[in-house]
């Protein structure tokens, strides 16, 4: 689905220059920098503490940095003044006594309260065909499978066309086989509509098949290890491919990556 709102939207590129984030005397996130291009899909790695759902929601706007800039820009360099995101929780933060319908058409309602009713509502039934969802809408989300509900949230997010969608782990409660096949979903998703995606996952195939660039994190100094340019990302599929062996080759550089860097954080711990 193309909609009129989108064709205006453009996928946004980021810089990061010396962000540095704080809960307490310690930073979380130290002097942290990198550039993603417009149009790019970003993946957050990690050992667990490291920071990156603090640098996520750093990155949407909903934590405060101590210092560095964070700018987005369109594809011609222009900065962004006013970024147009959506955010996909981990635990998805559907409303239980709403119809699939209605939680769909939520975005509309905030963000467009001047938008012509019949065009919000064409907007909400493309996307409920388009999600798989029309003979679900009267449900509400508990009478839905999981995979239906993720569908459902990502929807939501992307139905107001968003420049950015950030995702903190938004597939980590399904089994092996849901998950690729919402990451299927999301790279067919995103195929079809201007979008620079970022997100968080444990899971490093996932991260290799969905995202173009892949940031790694370390804890212990707080540091990025690597922007690593995913070689198995194809930018017309908007995905890797399972079965190349770039793809292959890639989830053993990010595994390598991190198991090194935690090696080394082992041994600096016992010395
Ligand atoms: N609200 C908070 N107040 C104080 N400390 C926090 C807060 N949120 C996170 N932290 C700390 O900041 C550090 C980074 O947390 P964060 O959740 O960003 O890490 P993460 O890499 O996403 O972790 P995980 O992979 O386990 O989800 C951790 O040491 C955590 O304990």
């Amino acid at each position: 689905m193309t909609t009129t709102s989108s064709k205006l939207r453009h996928a946004a590129g980021l810089q990061v220059r010396r962000l540095s984030v704080s809960y307490g005397p310690e930073p979380v996130l130290k002097d942290l920098s990198f550039t993603l291009p417009a149009g790019a899909s970003l993946a957050i790695v990690g050992e667990s503490g490291c920071g990156k759902t603090t640098l996520l929601t750093t990155l949407a706007g909903l934590l405060e940095k101590d210092s560095g800039d964070v700018v987005w820009c369109d594809a011609s360099g222009a900065a962004i003044p006013r970024l147009h995101s959506s955010f996909v929780w981990q635990n998805l933060g559907l409303l239980p006594w709403k119809t699939v319908r209605d939680n769909l058409a939520l975005p509309l309602k905030l963000r467009n309260a001047r938008r012509n009713p019949a065009e919000s509502t064409t907007l909400r039934d493309a996307m409920l065909d388009e999600l798989g969802l029309s003979r679900f809408a009267d449900r509400t989300p508990a009478e839905l499978s999981g995979g239906q509900r993720q569908r459902l949230a990502i929807g939501r997010a992307l139905i107001a066309a968003p420049d950015v969608l950030f995702m903190d782990e938004p597939f980590s409660a399904l089994d092996a086989l849901r998950r690729e096949r919402l990451q299927d979903f999301l790279a067919d998703m995103q195929r079809r509509r201007p979008l620079t995606m970022i997100f968080v996952t444990h899971d490093i195939p996932e991260a290799v098949f969905l995202a173009s660039h892949i940031l790694l994190l370390a804890a212990s100094p707080p540091r990025v290890l690597e922007l690593y340019e995913n070689p198995s990302w194809e930018s017309d599929r908007h995905s890797g491919d399972r079965e190349s062996p770039k793809y292959a080759e890639a989830i053993r550089h990010v595994h390598a990556r991190l198991r090194e860097a935690c090696a080394a954080a082992n041994k600096g711990a016992s010395a």
